[in-house]
């Protein structure tokens, strides 16, 4: 509440932190104490945001948007009117990697903050708290401040508010975060208002010992630490898993073995194909560009080679793919189950899918692909930029199915790339039979029996685990 009428909340980019973030604040508090207004330039996705078909697919959040819509929460691309009516406005727009110029590669793109700012400030009437929520390399908030100042007609509390949270647990992570980090100005009283009016929305169902207040830089700063540090975890053990395949050892059991050393921890040791997903690589690269631009080379080094061994590992298992197959894929048909970056989400931004499948279509195999959730569109999409081909090119090579066993059918191979539950529980023995022979399997996730599998009559090969014999190497 604000006096006595609601804090009013706008949040600029209806995408994939926008949307839940904000369905979560609107099932958390009543309408009485909390108006949301989710503002997108994109007409299309406010429209889907409308409608009973959300844009993205994420567990529970439908159940949330239809609870709150119309009531405390409602969707517009009336972008200037719901910056005039906000108190408080989170900008949580994408921060792609740049593609050209100064730091194309590795430097993030803010084009679309700095618009997000722009139009913050052309439309300002009363005084504003703008919330960083996007990712952005650390002072990004400077300039956000600074593009205010100059070019605004009332004032301007700047905070950084990085979201966590993870696709496919996106709801839960929001609604039991492990900590809310809230990034402000702590040396001056309009800004430790600002760190307050957050900090009360948020204490809505977030216990006040986890949300966490800090200056700006060291708040902007610490998302990217965070996803490097998560990343490396995953190269860690996929470097360890190419030495499990050689020696003998399995990697679950070493994951399991060192994860229990309470100073490890078990999270985020699973190894796998590679790591995707929008945020890792765009926000590594982020923190390379930011110590080479301070001189820290040989950390920028560092922080760099996690990205190369996630490279090397979606490469190693497209050759011990083809390597398996007698060192050609020409025309055999592969079944490939799942095009997600990971389970329970359908977008596929960045997943070791589009890099495997496009190594696979380079030696001319024809893949038959199965994803759960993931739109026909996107796999065309990428796969036609992945490819440098049109469709139609691809015709020849690609075909989606409609089931796993549709997939796999009349296939040579059968390759896992993401782990959705009903990969592990399909009937291998059915889905053998309709198989060419030998009939191979490549688990780019370690989910499957591999000794029931084998008996079933398979060759099987799985990321992490001693390589059959019957498996070429070369
Ligand atoms: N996806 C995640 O799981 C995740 C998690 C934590 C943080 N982040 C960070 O959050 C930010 C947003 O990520 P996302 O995945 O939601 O991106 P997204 O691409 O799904 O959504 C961004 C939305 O912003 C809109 N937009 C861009 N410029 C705009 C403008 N000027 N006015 C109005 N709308 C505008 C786009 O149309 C798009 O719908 C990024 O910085 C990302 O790194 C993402
Ligand atoms: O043990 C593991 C854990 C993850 N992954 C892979 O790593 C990628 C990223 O997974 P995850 O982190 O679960 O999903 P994201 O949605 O990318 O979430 C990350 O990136 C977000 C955007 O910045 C952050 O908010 C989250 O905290 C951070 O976990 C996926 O391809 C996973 O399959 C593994 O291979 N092994």
């Amino acid at each position: 509440m604000l006096g006595s009428r609601p804090l009013r909340v706008a949040c600029i980019g209806a995408g994939y932190v926008g949307g839940p973030t904000m369905a979560v604040i609107a099932s958390k508090t009543s309408p009485d104490a909390v108006q949301i207004q989710v503002l997108d330039i994109s007409e299309e996705r406010i429209a889907a945001w409308n409608s009973d078909r959300l844009p993205l697919y994420e567990p529970g959040l439908t159940e949330l948007v239809f609870g709150s819509r119309g009531r405390n929460l409602h969707f517009s691309t009336a972008i200037e009117d719901g910056i005039k009516w906000a108190d408080l406005i989170f900008v949580a727009v994408n921060t792609p990697t740049k593609e050209c110029g100064i730091g194309a590669g590795s430097a993030a793109d803010l084009t679309y903050v700095e618009l997000a700012a722009r139009q913050i400030a052309a439309a300002a009437d009363t005084p504003k708290i703008v919330v960083e929520k996007s990712t952005v390399p650390i002072r990004t908030a400077e300039a956000l401040g600074a593009i205010l100042e100059a070019c605004g007609r009332t004032s301007f509390e700047i905070l950084s508010n990085p979201e966590f949270l993870a696709e496919g647990t996106a709801v839960r992570d929001l609604c039991e975060p492990d900590r809310v980090l809230i990034g402000g100005n702590l040396e001056t009283d309009s800004g430790r208002r600002a760190v307050e009016t957050l900090t009360e929305l948020y204490a809505h169902w977030v216990p006040r010992e986890r949300i966490l207040a800090t200056n700006v830089w060291s708040s902007e700063l610490s998302k990217l630490v965070a996803n490097a540090f998560l990343a490396q975890r995953v190269s860690s053990i996929n470097s360890i898993s190419a030495l499990c395949e050689l020696s003998g050892a399995e990697i679950d059991e070493v994951a399991r073995a060192v994860g229990l050393d309470a100073r490890i921890g078990p999270h985020f040791l699973k190894c796998s194909v590679g790591f995707g997903g929008s945020c890792f690589q765009k926000d590594i690269l982020n923190l390379v560009y930011l110590c080479e631009s301070f001189g820290l080379n040989t950390v920028a080094d560092y922080w760099r080679s996690v990205i190369a061994i996630n490279d090397w590992q979606k490469q190693r298992f497209t050759a011990r793919i083809l390597h398996g197959l007698y060192n050609t894929a020409t025309n055999k048909k592969i079944a490939i189950l799942g095009f997600a970056f990971k389970k329970d989400t359908g977008d596929t931004r960045e997943s070791a899918a589009i890099d495997v499948c496009g190594n696979l279509l380079q030696e001319c195999a024809k893949l038959s692909i199965y994803d759960p959730k993931v739109p026909a569109e996107q796999i065309w999409t990428d796969l036609t930029r992945r490819c440098r081909r049109t469709r139609d090119e691809l015709a020849h090579y690609v075909t989606l199915a409609e089931s796993a066993e549709e997939a796999a059918m009349n296939s040579h191979a059968i390759v896992i790339l993401t782990e959705w539950d009903e990969f592990r529980t399909l009937d291998y023995a059915k889905v053998y039979k309709g198989m060419c022979r030998p009939a191979f399997l490549f688990d780019g996730r370690s989910i499957c029996d591999m000794k029931a599998l084998s008996q079933i009559g398979f060759v099987c090969y799985a990321i992490g685990s001693p390589v059959d014999s019957r498996i070429r190497l070369r």
